[in-house]
């Protein structure tokens, strides 16, 4: 029997059965995330490598210090998203296919990312990429975001003028302060006034610094209704570099369950398209 609690295992099995999907030899460049998920990916590339079922020559493109040390220890190749050419002429991807983990990810994969502080360069890395594909274990499988997500929303900003921005987001954003605000937007999000707090460090006294040098403010609004629209909002701040809120950007969302089983997700929209 595993040595597994249920949690990571079924992070282990959603990581495994995305990476036997998604990496074969065809793949070329592949998006490595990072966070806790994303090691048993790389796990399951050692494998895969050892038994030659990867490209020989693929580049993998870290998402951050932790997801490059990943690459490295699996005896990988790492690479940088600028040295890459496009994938095919006249489009933008340079990516094959990113695998990445999710604090919670709703019904359309709407995801909410950077609870390890890794969504400015994993946002990155998923716009050049032609799929990006989520893992995650159960807790995080929502219909709504923020429905099981409670930390807020990760916002990278910048340490020039984090109070200033931490008021901002806390006053710019709610509904009856903002001029000019669309029926759309008001309805976005459930609270009236959202609270920012600066992350702190742990065994550091202080606050998290970045991989890029900046801070993070954890933004809590409740439910998100509308992702896309709060997306934006919160980046008109001056000051924020990004926020954690991913709007269809994922292709395919797989998560293992407490049963032990494995479910493997698509934007609901898609799904209906396609009935
Ligand atoms: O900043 C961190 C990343 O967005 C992670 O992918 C996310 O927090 C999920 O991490 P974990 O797999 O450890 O739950």
């Amino acid at each position: 029997m595993s040595s597994l609690n249920l949690v990571e295992q079924s992070k282990r099995s959603a990581a495994f059965a995305a990476v036997d999907k998604h990496v074969g030899p065809t793949v070329r460049v592949l998006g490595v995330g990072s966070g806790s998920t994303v090691v048993y990916a790389a796990e399951r590339l050692v494998e895969l490598k050892r038994l030659n079922k990867l490209h020989p020559e693929l580049l993998c493109v870290p998402t951050s210090f932790q997801s490059k040390q990943l690459i490295i220890d699996a005896g990988l190749r790492a690479s940088d998203l600028d040295d890459l050419p496009e994938l095919d002429p006249g489009s933008f991807a340079s990516i094959d296919v990113t695998i990445d983990g999710a604090d919670e990810v709703d019904a359309e994969l709407n995801a909410i990312k950077g609870g390890g502080g890794a969504h400015l360069r994993e946002k990155l890395v998923a716009a050049a990429s032609k799929k990006l594909v989520l893992i995650a274990d159960y807790r995080k499988d929502s219909e709504v975001l923020g429905e099981k997500w409670d930390k807020g929303v990760p916002v990278e900003v910048s340490p020039l003028a984090w109070s200033t921005i931490k008021r901002q987001l806390e006053r710019f954003v709610p509904k009856s302060r903002v001029q000019g605000m669309t029926a759309e937007a008001v309805a976005a999000f459930e609270y009236n006034h959202p609270i920012a707090v600066l992350r702190q460090a742990v065994r550091k006294a202080g606050p998290v610094v970045t991989d890029n040098g900046n801070f993070i403010l954890d933004v809590s609004m409740g439910k998100i209704y509308d992702p896309l629209a709060v997306e934006q909002l919160l980046k008109m701040v001056p000051g924020v570099i990004e926020v954690g809120i991913f709007s269809n950007m994922a292709t395919e969302a797989w998560f293992g369950n407490e049963d032990g089983s494995i479910t493997c997700r698509f934007p609901r929209s898609e799904m209906k398209k396609q009935d």
